[in-house]
Formats: structure tokens, C-alpha cells, sequence
């Protein structure tokens, strides 16, 4: 995928944009509360409808997005996981024994059987897989297959390619990491320079490019951050210029944007809101003592982002719990292999306490994903205008659940009431924001994977679901 280039959009086609937006909101504030709240509601069963007649016509063939199958399934399995939704158990079938023949000899995932393998499908079948649960789904990886396979992606710079002959990006760098983490092989030979790549990757702006030179975007600056994260050098970026970044994203529509001067799309909930998410778990909020100099132009920059309400604001003040040199070095699964504890970055972000309330304003974006992105038939899209599509869909959805938590003072602590727009049937799963998986899944994979070790691969036991 090419790095967006830098296009500006029309003041007409900002002006059509908020118009539409504001005409929806102005109407639906007219309507009586039974039916505003009614159209504040999640629309869960046409949701999963839609979901999982997507589900079932994947195995055949996806015509034009034939090569992006594993997608497909990662898109609709995380949303149905979100809205607490299990897949049948002949249709999980059917998509493990799929992905299972994606899985290529060399140890990456194509985009269907027989392609190349890709590090966009391998992540997106592993977070399916992983998604799914059960030992069945989870020893159906290959792990010592996409060890082999992530090494062969690495370049001697530090990053990845997407595959062989492909582009080196932030993507391939985030897609890998993220494997390699969740399945409990990451090593310093995968993260090894990976932290000098991201860093050229940060521009002026202060969010990341998908490449050095490349203008930021949402996407990849959330890919840059997370990957950051997991090799446990986030210190390394400057994150007070990636917080005025992406709190200035979101707009007057109250949905974010991915990049300046573009419109607003409700994917960008997760890719700017999870960044959000991130954001809110490092220093310089984490700092106990000796200050910083950025945090006076963190806060002032906040709060004249997100509007913050009285309620908002009066959230129980934080007490700073880091132990100053070393952010994430704290008690958790051992990793099999590797020296400064790589395996243990992911689990240890998810056990720090957050230390701020949302940076943005979470429950205008929820209006937006509520009112602007959602399909009373189902599915989510872009903005008013554009069709539903599996990708919007699971990415409003990651977005809602950002803004649902993004208020909770740890990753166990349930949604505060008010916190969720609509009413509390609302709520749905909460995630890993590392990965964007269902933090119960996570933690299912992650037991399962620490417990079989680095070197122990189960040859696809057939017998426990
Ligand atoms: C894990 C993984 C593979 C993440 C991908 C992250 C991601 C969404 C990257 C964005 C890529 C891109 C070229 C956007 C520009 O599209 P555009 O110009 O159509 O949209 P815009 O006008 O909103 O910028
Ligand atoms: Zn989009």
C-alpha cells in the first residue's frame, strides 16, 4: 500500500461534510427521547445479522477481495467478539480448517490457500485464530512457522517488509511485532532496530508516517505507537508533539480524521482513538516526581481539544504509579526467550493504571459512530453517504469499546456508567488496545501460549474445542 500523499480536501467538500453531519444531529435532537434513544442504540442483532452472513459466504470465494479473505474474517469475527456474539461451532470450523490452509509453507498467511504470504493476512488470521479461542483454533498456528517467517521479513535497517519483494513500512513493522507478541516469540532478533525505524518515521506534525518522508497519518501513527510499545521504547518519540496530533484530529463533526485537512471517517475511531488509548497509559502522565516540561503543553493542548464536561473532568484524581526508570518492568508471564523480556511488554502495558481521563472527547465520537457511522440494518460506514462495509464495521466497534473504557482506571475495571452513550446494552467487550483483540481472548491466548513454551508446537491436536 502506497503512502497517502498529501491531498487536500475542498473547503465545499468540508462545508457538504458538516452540513450532513450537523442536519443528522439537529434532527435527531428533535425527536422525542423514546425514539432518540432508541436511535442511540446499538443495532446488535441487525449488527450480527450482517455479520455472520458475511461470515458464512467467506469460504467459497470473496470475488474481488479474494486476497484479503483473512481480513474478512478478522473483521467479522472481532465484531461479532465485541458484541459478545459466539460463531457457530460448524462455522468456526470452516474458518479454522480455511485459515489453517492459508497458513503457506514458509510460515506467513496469504490472503487465501495457496498465495503469498503476507504479513497484512498473518496478522489478521492470527488475531482471527486467536479470536476464536479454544486449543483447537489456537494449536492450529504454526508458531515456529511464523517465527521463521517474520525473520525472513526483517531487514538489516531494522524493519519489515510486508512480504517478499514488498514495501518496508510501519505496517509490517506494527503487523509483525504484534504476531510475534501475542504469540509469545517475540525476541531481540525481531526487535532489533525496529525503534530507529519508527523514530525516522515521526514528521514535524508530530504523528507517524507509514515511511521517512511520508506525511502523517492515523493509521500509522497508532502502528508506530503500539509497535513502540511492545519493544518498550515509546520514551524514544516525542509523545507531547503525538498527543497534539491526534487530539486535533477530531473534528467539529465529532468523529476524527486521519490526517490535516481531510474528512472525518468513522474508521479513524480506532485508529486515532486507540493511539488515544495508548497515549493515556505513558508518561508524561505515568511521571511521579522531577516533572516535565512537556506536561503544562500537554494539558493546555487537551483541554482546548476536547471540551471536557464538569462530569468528565471530576473524574478520581490519579496517583502516579511508575517506577520511574523503567516503565513496563513489572510482574508478569515469563517470556520463552529473550533478554530484556520482550514476551512480557504486552501484558505489562495492560497492568499499568491510567493515569489521565480520555484525551478526546469520547462521548461525541461515540454520538458520531452511534448516529453517523451505524446502519439500522446493520453495519457501520465511513460518514453519511457511503455504504456499510466489514472494515468500518470493525473499526467503529473497536472505537466504541475505546471510548466506553476510556475512562476506566485499568484494563480489569469495568466502563463507567456514564462513560457508555445510549443505553447501558450498549456496552461492548473491551479489548487489548495493543493488538485490537477481546482482552478475554487475549488472556486465553496468552496462558495457552506460555504454557506450550517457544519450542513446544502441538501438531494440531483435533480433540478439545
Ligand atoms: C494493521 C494495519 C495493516 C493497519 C493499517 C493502518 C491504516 C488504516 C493505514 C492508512 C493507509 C492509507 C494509505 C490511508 C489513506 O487513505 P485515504 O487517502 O483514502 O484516506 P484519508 O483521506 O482519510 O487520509
Ligand atoms: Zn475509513
Amino acid at each position: 500500500m502506497a503512502s497517502p500523499s498529501r491531498v487536500t480536501v475542498t473547503q465545499r467538500e468540508q462545508s457538504m461534510v458538516e452540513r450532513e453531519v450537523g442536519r443528522i444531529y439537529s434532527l435527531f435532537a428533535q425527536l422525542p427521547p423514546a425514539a432518540l434513544s432508541f436511535s442511540m442504540e446499538i443495532q446488535r442483532d441487525s449488527h450480527i445479522e450482517y455479520l455472520t452472513n458475511g461470515l458464512r459466504r467467506l469460504a467459497p470465494s470473496f470475488g474481488a477481495l479474494d486476497a484479503s479473505r483473512p481480513w474478512l474474517c478478522y473483521w467479522i469475527i472481532h465484531s461479532l467478539a465485541l458484541l459478545g456474539e459466539p460463531v457457530d461451532a460448524e462455522l468456526e470450523d470452516n474458518v479454522i480448517d480455511f485459515l489453517r490452509r492459508c497458513q503457506d509453507p514458509s510460515g506467513g498467511y496469504g490472503g487465501g490457500p495457496g498465495q503469498l504470504p503476507h504479513l497484512a493476512t498473518t496478522y489478521a488470521a492470527v488475531n482471527s485464530l486467536i479470536t476464536l479461542g479454544g486449543s483447537r483454533s489456537l494449536s492450529s498456528i504454526n508458531r515456529d512457522k511464523v517465527y521463521n517467517f517474520l525473520r525472513q521479513m526483517k531487514q538489516p535497517s531494522g524493519g519489515f517488509r510486508m512480504h517478499d519483494g514488498g514495501e518496508i513500512d510501519v505496517r509490517a513493522c506494527y503487523t509483525a511485532l504484534s504476531v510475534a507478541s501475542i504469540l509469545n516469540i517475540l525476541d531481540d532478533e525481531l526487535a532489533g532496530n525496529v525503534g530507529d525505524f519508527i523514530l525516522s518515521c515521526q514528521t514535524y506534525e508530530g504523528g507517524i508516517a507509514g515511511e521517512p518522508g511520508s506525511e502523517a497519518h492515523g493509521g500509522y501513527t497508532f502502528c508506530g505507537l503500539a509497535t513502540m510499545i511492545l519493544i518498550d521504547e515509546a520514551d524514544r518519540l516525542d509523545l507531547s508533539r503525538l498527543i497534539d496530533w491526534v487530539v486535533f484530529r477530531q473534528g467539529v463533526e465529532c468523529g476524527f480524521q486521519g490526517r490535516a485537512n481531510k474528512l472525518v471517517d468513522g474508521c479513524y475511531s480506532f485508529w486515532q482513538g486507540g493511539a488515544c488509548a495508548l497515549l493515556q497509559k505513558l508518561r508524561p502522565f505515568g511521571l511521579s516526581e522531577g516533572g516535565d516540561e512537556s506536561a503544562d503543553s500537554i494539558n493546555s493542548s487537551l483541554s482546548a481539544a476536547s471540551n471536557l464536561s464538569e462530569q468528565e473532568n471530576n473524574l478520581e484524581s490519579a496517583s502516579p504509579q511508575v517506577d520511574g526508570a523503567c516503565q513496563f518492568k513489572q510482574a508478569g508471564p515469563q517470556s520463552a526467550s529473550c533478554s530484556v523480556n520482550l514476551g512480557n511488554t504486552s501484558y505489562n502495558f495492560l497492568e499499568r493504571r491510567t493515569e489521565v481521563g480520555s484525551l478526546f472527547n469520547s462521548l461525541a465520537l461515540q454520538q458520531y459512530i452511534l448516529l453517523c457511522s451505524q446502519l439500522p440494518e446493520g453495519g457501520f460506514r465511513d460518514k453519511p453517504g457511503k455504504s456499510r462495509d466489514f472494515y468500518h464495521t470493525c473499526y467503529c466497534l473497536s472505537g466504541l469499546t475505546v471510548c466506553q473504557y476510556s475512562w476506566s482506571k485499568s484494563a480489569d475495571s469495568a466502563a463507567l456508567p456514564w462513560a457508555v452513550v445510549g443505553p447501558s446494552s450498549n456496552l461492548v467487550e473491551s479489548i487489548h488496545p495493543l493488538h485490537n483483540v477481546v482482552l478475554s481472548k487475549y488472556h486465553e491466548a496468552n496462558e495457552f501460549f506460555r504454557k506450550v513454551g517457544r519450542d513446544v508446537y502441538l501438531q494440531n491436536p483435533q480433540s478439545e474445542r
